[in-house]
């Protein structure tokens, strides 16, 4: 049907391709969760399920995807950072945005029944997905940093508006209505001299979101074999390439470094994550 007169209906799908030399963050977020939250009764302020969900999709998307080198997860959203010289399907945006945001989503339902044992889907979720492009490593860190801080004055805040409600009897108008205009300090205070709760010490996963890295893992050490003089006597030399009839042996090429994805709830605001992996920067 190439040369057909239909063919040129072709000519109007326009090429997409990403600019080369330019971070891509990949960000994708939960269709409706308020709604979908409440159909599936998630845990407030946070459901350990949902978001332990949420990494192992995000953790099947890096499997997947090599080119993936660091993914940040808080809520209903995962951002993930690929390499800056990534060829991924050409570059081309909408193949990379709908192909993935497709994996995470199948993924997602995929593993629901895993974490959510008691709960049947009631219907099936999607995900919107983006691809937002940064020149240099400064956005990037400024990008995960600003997720983060996110994570944590969403996470401050509905600590202490679920506290109000569920544990000093407030409605959720009158919740809303006590935290409206307090300052991160107050929402401590609030917290602890009427509820007894160091914010301090919530549960990092919610405090921080979810971190996923590559991490390598140790090659086991090489055995060190002592041979015995008499057995070593016996041993015949190993023979002179000359000897196998010129045929050399190949150089032994470096072992790639095998890695496993690690999921860490840690800072990602200060330098001293990036400067313990200065690979996610430069490639
Ligand atoms: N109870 C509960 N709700 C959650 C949790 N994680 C996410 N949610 C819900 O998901 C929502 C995510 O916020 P948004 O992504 O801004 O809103 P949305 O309803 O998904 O709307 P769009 O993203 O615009 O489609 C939150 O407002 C919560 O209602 C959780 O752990 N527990
Ligand atoms: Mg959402
Ligand atoms: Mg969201």
């Amino acid at each position: 049907m190439a040369g057909s007169r239909f063919a040129y209906v072709r000519k109007f799908e326009l090429p997409d391709s990403l600019l080369p030399g330019t971070f891509m963050v990949f960000r994708l977020d939960g269709h409706s969760f308020h709604r979908f939250s409440d159909i599936h009764n998630f845990a407030k302020p946070n459901d350990l399920r949902a978001l332990q969900l949420m990494d192992h999709a995000a953790r099947d998307l890096m499997e997947e995807y090599p080119d993936i080198i660091l993914g940040f997860g808080e809520s209903d959203e995962f951002s993930f950072l690929l390499r800056k010289s990534t060829d991924l399907y050409n570059r081309r945006q909408a193949k990379i945005v709908s192909t993935l945001t497709s994996l995470f989503t199948s993924s997602y339902v995929f593993h629901w029944s895993s974490y959510f044992l008691d709960t049947p889907l009631q219907y099936p979720p999607s995900f919107d997905g983006r691809i937002v492009l940064y020149p240099g490593e400064q956005q990037i860190r400024d990008y995960f940093a600003w997720r983060q801080a996110d994570t944590h004055i969403n996470n401050l805040y509905n600590t202490a508006f679920w506290a109000l409600v569920q544990q000093g009897g407030e409605t959720t108008t009158q919740a809303h209505h006590t935290l409206r205009g307090t300052v991160s300090k107050e929402k401590h205070e609030i917290l602890f001299s009427r509820f007894q709760i160091n914010y301090n010490q919530v549960d990092e996963q919610y405090r921080k979101g979810s971190v996923l890295v590559r991490q390598e893992i140790p090659e086991p050490p090489t055995a060190q074999v002592t041979i015995p003089k008499e057995l070593d006597d016996n041993i015949p030399p190993v023979p002179e390439p000359s000897q196998t009839g010129g045929k050399k042996t190949k150089p032994k090429r470096d072992v790639k470094q095998k890695t496993k994805i690690v999921v860490l709830h840690c800072d990602i605001i200060k330098d001293e994550f990036w400067e313990a992996r200065p690979d996610l920067l430069h490639d």
